[in-house]
Formats: C-alpha cells, structure tokens, sequence
C-alpha cells in the first residue's frame, strides 16, 4: 500500500487533570516555551522548535494520551495516510483546519492497527526563532520533541506496522532465540522517532524530549532535588546502552512519564545497519548495568479513541522484566 512520507514525529497531545500542576512540571521545571494558551490548554515548544508546538496539554478528567502526531512531506501525503489506514479497516477522522488543533491545518485521525491515537499532518503554524534567544532559555532547556515509546503486548506486530509506513530499525533488544523484545524504529536521521516496550496496551510510556547536551540532564535532576521535588524522578540519570543516549526519566504531576535525552546518533545513510542488545545483556538499558525499576517497565499512560474514551489494553506476550537478568531480576 501507498504509505504517507512521514518526517518525524511531531507533537503529543496529553490530557491532565490539574494544568496549573502541569505548567509547573512542564514550563517552569522543564523549561518548555508556552507558544499559546487559552482557558483549557497550552501548546508548548522546545527552543529548536520553528513550527507551533510539539506539545499541547489539555485539561481532562483522567490523564491520558489524547493522541500523538506525525507530520508528513506534503499536503498530498495526509491524502495518503487517510487511505493507508482506511484500507486496513481502521478509524479515521478528517479534521480540517480549526476543527483539530489549534496551529495544525488539514489533518488526519486514526487509530493505528495497535490500538494509539495518532494524527498525521503537514501545514502548520511556523513560530519565531528562539534557538539563540538564551534569555528565554529556562529549567532543563528542553531543545525538541525526539520520540514517543509506546507500550504494546506484541513488539513484531508493531515493528511490522511501522515498517509498512517506511520507518527504518536502529536497534533492538532480542532474546537467544532471536524473539524481539524492543526495537527503536526512526524517519528523521537520528536513532528513533517511535520505539515500543514490551507490556500491556496500547498505554504511552514517555515522550522523549532532547537537549544538546549532558549537563541540561543532569541539572534537571538538581532542579528537582534543589526543590524538594525528588520524588518526580523515577529514572537515572545515566547512559544508556540503545541509542547511547544521556538520560533521566520524570514523571509529571499526572504519572506522565518524559525523558531527557541526549547525544544519541545518526541514521541517515541509506544501509544503515540495525544495532542488536541481548536481553541477556544488562548494559543494554542502561550501558553502566544499572538496574531499571520496576515501574518503569510496568506503569504507563491510557490512551484515549477518537471519541476520547480510554481504549481496553491486553497483556503482553513477552515480559522482558520475567526474564533473569541484571543483579535485581528487572535487568
Ligand atoms: O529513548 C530510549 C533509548 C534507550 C532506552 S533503553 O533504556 O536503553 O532501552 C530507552 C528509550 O526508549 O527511552
Ligand atoms: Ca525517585
Ligand atoms: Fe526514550
């Protein structure tokens, strides 16, 4: 089938249920620029970021993933995505500009054939440069969106369907007999825009946010300790064996997880080879053999359907954290 040329992944729309609670966590610890708001919502942008938002936070009566977004080569290609997805019998909703989000144009909804809310766009709203405006640059200095990882029972089923949409595969995790327990799938030329984790859903399990260096890691860390807010740091910091990336993993007033992330590598060469950990291998998480906790491998976000209702979730088919790995068992 004719997929849609996507670019990268773009925005996340999360819903939660106090935005003041939220704003604190997300703008005026992570440093996120507020691009726009009105009485329900804010639409945040990192300060690499050229085009409207890559992260709106709604108010909602249960947090949840209202859905993540994709933004495509061409007007054409939201054509495409509508077909691509309405050909494999799933949801779809057109939504033209000023019936979805605030800053998108013409859009498509669907719910994936693993169960997330995605919407796939082109046009939307350019903002003024703020790469060098240092005045405003604040808290963890978060630069851009990098990734969504999304919980999913069936890891090859969703390799298999980003695969069809022409994402290529720059690691994973397997097991002796080469079962696949993760993979990190990307578009743009970096180590992934989409990476899966084994466990029931479809659930979100972070949004992957970039900074330039090192050290806007670990001073996110001391701004929390330095507030007596520790307890929103679940993870890390520290470097991780996929992607090689620096990392922290927070979560926000809701239980939304995010990480902070940085220095991974490039992709871009068109034989790029994917990189393979063994599950058995306990730097693979973390390249020091850290432990991961456990809640990172078992807590995640509901996910809502185009109708705003939290969609059912089912049990996993392989459960890294069951196999014996790492001094604690969780690998
Ligand atoms: O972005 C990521 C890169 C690597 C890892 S892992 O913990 O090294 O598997 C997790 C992650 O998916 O969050
Ligand atoms: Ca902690
Ligand atoms: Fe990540």
């Amino acid at each position: 089938m004719n997929a849609p040329d996507v670019v990268r992944s773009a925005y996340a729309q999360l819903a939660v249920t106090d935005l003041g609670a939220a704003r604190w966590f997300w703008v005026d610890m992570l440093g996120f620029y507020v691009q726009y708001e009105d009485s329900g919502s804010l639409y945040l942008r990192g300060t690499d970021e050229l085009t409207h938002h890559s992260l709106v936070l709604r108010k909602g009566e249960i947090a949840a993933l209202d859905h993540i977004a994709y933004r495509v080569r061409t007007p054409e290609d939201v054509d495409k995505a509508e077909k691509f997805f309405a050909e494999l019998g799933r949801p779809v909703k057109r939504l033209k500009k000023g019936e979805g989000t605030y800053g998108i144009g013409d859009a498509v909804r669907v719910v994936d054939p693993l169960g997330f809310p995605v919407e796939f766009f082109h046009d939307i709203d350019h903002a003024e440069r703020l790469i060098q405006r240092y005045d405003l640059h604040r808290g963890a200095e978060i630069a851009r969106l990098d990734h969504f990882n999304i919980c999913t029972p069936d890891i090859p089923a969703a390799y298999a369907h980003y695969k069809s949409l022409g994402f290529g595969c720059s690691e994973t995790i397997e097991g002796d007999e080469h079962e696949l327990y993760a993979a990190w799938m990307y578009r743009k030329q970096t180590v992934h825009d989409v990476a899966f984790t084994g466990g029931s859903g479809p659930r979100l399990h972070h949004l992957g946010l970039a900074t330039h260096e090192s050290h806007q890691v670990l001073r996110t860390a001391d701004l929390f300790g330095a507030v007596r807010k520790e307890h929103h740091i679940e993870r890390g910091p520290g470097r991780h064996g996929v992607s090689n990336a620096f990392y922290v993993y927070l979560r926000d007033p809701d239980g939304h997880r995010v990480e902070i992330y940085t220095s991974d590598y490039y992709t871009g060469d068109p034989d790029h080879e994917t990189y393979r950990w063994n599950v058995h291998d306990d730097r693979r998480r973390d390249f020091w053999g850290n432990a991961v906790i456990e809640s990172w491998y078992k807590e995640a976000t509901a996910v809502l359907d185009l109708d705003g209702r939290p969609q059912p979730v089912s049990d996993a088919l392989l459960d890294e954290a069951a196999v014996k790995v790492g001094a604690d068992g969780l690998g």
